[in-house]
Formats: structure tokens, sequence, C-alpha cells
């Protein structure tokens, strides 16, 4: 599972994965370098593979795992109100995840929903 989160979204993202860290502790999770910091640093518990911050390629870099088939579910906490200068990589990240038909959400809405099913599989498996 790939974590992202621009900055006005990064306790949001905290928040949840503190909340739902016992069906994440199952996870193979990676992040861009700011999430990932901020999520290692509250939930210790988790291994998280970080890459590097979004605006210095990040984002990228998860989308090429994405193009490897290595990661099935992308949640991404996007902030539609700021501006980025690393919109295009944002887009092409985003892209790729629909391209691959990999599970996206990128809201805490459906991050739930997919919580929920991972959840079930977890359990079933
Ligand atoms: O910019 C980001 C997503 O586009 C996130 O990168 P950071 O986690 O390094 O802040």
């Amino acid at each position: 599972m790939a974590l992202v989160a621009h900055d006005a979204k990064k306790d949001d993202l905290v928040t949840f994965c503190s909340q739902h860290r016992r069906v994440l502790v199952g996870c193979d999770l990676i992040a861009t370098g700011t999430t990932g910091g901020r999520i290692k640093e509250a939930c210790p518990d988790l291994s998280v593979t970080r890459f590097k911050s979004g605006p210095l390629g990040g984002d990228q870099q998860i989308g090429a795992r994405i193009a490897d088939g290595k990661v099935d579910v992308l949640i991404f906490f996007i902030d539609p109100l700021s501006p980025h200068p690393h919109d295009v990589d944002v887009k092409a990240l985003t892209r790729l995840a629909v391209l691959y038909d990999i599970a996206m959400a990128l809201n805490r809405a459906t991050a739930e929903l997919l919580i929920v099913q991972i959840l079930k599989n977890q359990r079933v498996a």
C-alpha cells in the first residue's frame, strides 16, 4: 500500500493511520518522504519504506512501483485548495493508479471503505 498526503492533509492521514494501525501493520507500506516520516513518528510499529519527498520525485517513485505491479492500493489525501509546484507529478501518479487499475482513495471517506475491504481480505487469508 502506498501512502501520500499533501501538507494540509498530513495530520488527517497520520490520524487515519493511527486509528487503523492494526490493519496497516499487516501491510507492506511505502510512502513519500515527509508523509512516511510523519507516519513512522506517530506509529513506530508500522514498517514504512520512505521514498523522496513528493516535490523531489517521490510521487514518481511511487508511480514507478505501480507500473511495476508492486502496489495494490494508493491512499493519497490530496489538498484541493492549494497549488502544488509538482502538480504534474501528482497527476501522473493518479493516472498510473487508474491505468493499472489499483484501488485508489483520494479522501478519507473512500480510504475508510478500502480499510474495511482490506480487513475482510486479511481475515480470509
Ligand atoms: O507532495 C506530496 C504529494 O504530492 C507528498 O510528499 P511528502 O510526503 O514528501 O510531503
